[in-house]
This record gives C-alpha cells, structure tokens and sequence, in this order.
C-alpha cells in the first residue's frame, strides 16, 4: 500500500509525520527502522504518527517512535511540528490543541508568528518517575560509567532525562558516554543524556544523545530536562535560551509546581509517498 506522509523538522530534529485519522495503516518496529534509515529508507530522527483520541476531551492522539523503533512517552521538538502538521492538512482549525500521549497529555499552542508553544507538563524529579536506581531524590546523582565518576541530575519531562554540567559543550565527550549513560544498568527503560555549558543564568549551550536516535541537532524535552535541573540546582532563573546545535529554544519555568512552556519553530519540508514493506 502507499502511504502519504511529510517530512518536517524542528531545529533539525527530523521527522516523519503520518496522518493515521484519514489514512489506515500499522507499522512493525522492523518497517519504522527500514523507514528510518537514512541510506535505504527516508531517513528521521523520530516518526509522529496523528491518531484519532481515544479520550473525548482530547483532539488527537501523538505517537512517537525513534529510529531504533521503541515507542516513546514524548517529543517536544514533535510536538511543535504535530500542531503545524495537524492544521497546515486541516484536520483542525484550532490554536489551542490538546493531545494525548503515552506520557500524559499536552497542549500546543500556535502563535500568529508561527512559533509553537508547548506545555510540557511539569518535570518529575523523583528517580522512580525515569526510572532510575536511586536510594532517594538528590539534585546530583553520582554514577560509575567507562571508568569514571559523573555527576548528573535525573529528571522525567514524560520521558526520562539526565543531565551532566560541562564546561565546554563543543569538547564534551557526547559520543563516548552518550550510549554508555543510555544503556547503563541502573536506567532500566533507557535515558536521553544531556551535556549542558551554563553561559548565564538565563543561557545555556546543550548537545543531547537521544535514547533510541542518538545524536540529534536538537531535543526539546532535553531543553526542558537541562533547564529544570539546571533552576533547580540553583544555576539558572527563567525564561532561559537554549542554544542547541540546530537553533534555540526558548524555555519558561516560573514556579516549582507549574509546568514549563517550551517555544520555537516547526518546519514543512517535504510531502511524499512511500510503498510499506
Ligand atoms: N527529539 C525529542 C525526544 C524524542 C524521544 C526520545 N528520544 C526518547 O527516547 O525519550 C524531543 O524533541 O523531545
């Protein structure tokens, strides 16, 4: 069968959306992989798939699965592109859209600019929120990874986070302990890993390895992951701009119970067809 989708990106995190609300279709986690191949197949960081909510409170459901195949709780980066998606195909005229995801529901908003507006829920520090093998909640947890001793906070933003403070993001050792931080023992559904260089209190530089994708140009729930540990640790004050590779992003955390708001920008960069396997 054929399969419309579009390609789209936020800040170079690449996606492909498919609309499943007009378009029937199921995908094995072997087709997502083949899809995800940048060679062989289309080539994503992440696939966003649009579904019909099962909650009537809700405007759709969001999908997400990684290039590796494994769904996931959340996407920030996606989330931006699933409201520009949702409205460029008209399947809503809303600015305010609310979604269900397997982390919890969201709400996007789009602004007359075209930036998107997410919130994100509000960031969950306990370790078995990740989970995360911790006798209790700490601002820093120190782990034994490739031989050394790295400090790091954990934090779930509906999927799991940890967060390193490096002075140098551009030499921070992303590749090396990247998959070793993902696979370690004691994060026993994975981890996303964060490298953060604090500028100011109101400036990071972040380069995040993502769980399932591995580096990717950027990652907004890890903005949202560095900026909470980084407030919380008493290294920055909102709003904070984050420089990723790919762009920055804007992140909001006015108090310790209210959900931080991420904005930035989602990008149409192709329509297509393809014939499912
Ligand atoms: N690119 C994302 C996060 C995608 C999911 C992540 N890799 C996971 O496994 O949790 C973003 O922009 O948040």
């Amino acid at each position: 069968m054929l399969l419309h989708f579009t390609k789209m990106h936020g800040l170079g995190n690449d996606f492909m959306v498919i609309d499943l609300v007009t378009q029937r279709a199921r995908l094995r986690d072997e087709q997502v992989r083949q899809l995800a191949d940048r060679r062989f197949g289309i080539g994503f960081d992440q696939l966003l798939v649009v579904e019909p909510p099962r909650d009537p409170d809700m405007d759709f459901r969001y999908r997400i699965f990684n290039a590796d195949g494994s769904e996931v709780e959340n996407c920030g980066n996606g989330a931006r592109c699933f409201a520009r998606f949702v409205r460029d195909q008209r399947l809503t005229h809303k600015h305010e859209i609310h979604v269900e995801t397997s982390g919890g529901p969201l709400t996007l908003l789009v602004e007359d600019d075209g930036q998107v507006t997410v919130d994100m829920g509000v960031p969950r520090f306990a370790p078995q929120a990740l989970p995360f093998e911790a006798d209790e909640d700490r601002l820093r947890h120190g782990l034994d990874v490739e031989g050394e001793r790295v400090e790091l906070g954990v934090v779930s933003m509906g999927n799991p986070h940890a967060v390193l403070r490096v002075d140098d993001v551009e030499r921070a050792p992303v590749e090396r302990l990247g998959p070793a931080i993902e696979h370690h023992p004691r994060f026993p559904r994975r981890v996303n890993v964060g490298f953060m260089e604090v500028v100011s209190p109101h400036e990071i530089r972040l380069r995040v390895h993502e769980r399932g994708s591995g580096e990717t140009l950027a990652c907004g729930t890890g903005a949202c992951a560095a900026v909470a540990c980084g407030i919380r640790q008493g290294l920055l004050e909102s709003p904070v701009t984050v420089h990723l590779r790919g762009g920055d992003l804007r992140i909001e955390w006015p108090a310790e119970e209210a959900p931080l708001r991420m904005t930035g920008p989602a990008e149409r960069v192709f329509d297509g067809r393809v014939a499912l396997a």
